[in-house]
């Protein structure tokens, strides 16, 4: 039985739940999980290659330069433009830890964001609910789309401390995902380290700290409620599945929703950015693609199947190129005070 997912993704439901990864090819379910998130590693950099691993690593790095090596050119692409930064959340403001409910962002982080928000128009753009990545990040006069930009909020007009929904494409969706993430967690209740998280919009159900010989029946489990739930469709991500209302919105759409309610989304002056590390930030990275316009920079230690132009290895480096790019804005300003 065949089964279509994210833009007609397929799942093959056999014995080994096969589904189509990102290059086409057909690879079992629990394989796609693990090579969506797969282990640091710590022995070779990008700058650096020493690993066995070389030869793919630079050719990966030739299509994808690191946004840090490549920060004045990306600039000098930038000038007369208006940048509008677009973050994810988990893996690209905060590590990726075991316990999702504690993947805060450090307070170094925090102070970046702060400066960047203060400097761009910003948005963060997460899988998780809107509510908890504010809570999380603790910043106004950012724009959060939550639940993959399924409830998209942004800061009033007359108090900037404020927030007000925009858009919330999904409402009718909201007792059938609680009823979902119900089922879900009576279900999983028997599989030591699953977790079902309620992200308000969709959910997802955590497999990191799972015992990977548990993951094919916990994929099972999903997908037999799934099966139940015709108006749900499924997407993965890092060691997670996520249901999700099969409406047609994604990331990218809320990246081109954002974009037009700045009143901005024809404009040649203005050039988006968007940082992300996870499968679901490959739909916004398309987008951009697709429009000619603005830069994706993906986050990941190691080669993958990408739309974005330039790299960065992790958090860490999302921080300095985020630091460098408030340096950059302000040396601007001051030159364009001094004329
Ligand atoms: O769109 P994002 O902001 O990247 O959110 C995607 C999912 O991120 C979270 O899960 C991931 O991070 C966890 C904490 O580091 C980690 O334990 C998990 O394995 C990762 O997949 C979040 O918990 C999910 O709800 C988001 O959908």
């Amino acid at each position: 039985m065949k089964l279509t997912t994210k833009k007609g993704r397929r799942i093959i439901l056999s014995k080994n739940l096969l589904v189509e990864d990102a290059a086409g090819k057909m690879e079992t379910l629990v394989d796609s999980l693990r090579n969506l998130s797969p282990a640091r590693v710590r022995s070779s950099s990008f700058d650096e290659p020493v690993s066995e691993n070389d030869g793919q690593i630079s050719s990966w790095i030739a299509l994808h330069p690191s946004a840090l090596d490549m920060f004045d050119k990306i600039m000098s692409d930038a000038e007369g433009k208006q940048i509008i930064m677009f973050l994810d959340y988990d893996g690209t403001l905060s590590q990726i830890i075991e316990d999702h409910d504690n993947a805060y962002v450090t307070d170094e982080m925090r102070e970046v964001l702060k400066e960047v928000a203060l400097n761009f128009k910003t948005a963060i753009i997460s899988g998780r609910d809107t509510d908890k990545v504010q809570s999380f990040v603790k910043l106004t006069g950012i724009y959060y789309a939550g639940s993959h930009g399924l409830d998209i909020k942004g800061p009033t007009n007359i108090d900037q401390s404020d927030q007000e929904v925009m858009l919330q494409p999904a409402n009718d969706y909201l007792p059938m995902i609680d009823e979902v993430v119900n089922i879900l967690k009576e279900k999983t209740r028997s599989v030591p380290g699953a977790t079902v998280e309620h992200n308000k919009f969709c959910l997802t159900v955590h497999f990191r700290r799972v015992d990977e010989k548990g993951w094919t029946p916990l994929a099972e489990q999903v997908k037999s409620v799934l099966n139940d739930y015709p108006k749900l469709r499924m997407t993965e991500g890092r060691k997670v599945l996520e249901l999700r209302p099969s409406i047609k919105w994604d990331k990218g759409k809320a990246l081109e929703f954002l974009l037009n309610s700045f009143g901005i989304e024809e404009s040649k002056d203005v050039l988006p950015v968007y940082i992300g590390d996870d499968r679901t930030d490959e739909d916004a990275f398309k987008v951009l693609r697709e429009r000619g316009q603005g830069l994706g920079i993906v986050v990941s230690e190691t080669p993958k199947e990408t739309n974005a132009s330039y790299s960065l290895r992790d958090p860490s480096q999302v921080k300095e190129f985020l630091k460098r790019l408030v340096k950059w804005k302000k040396q601007t300003l001051g030159e364009e005070s001094d004329e």
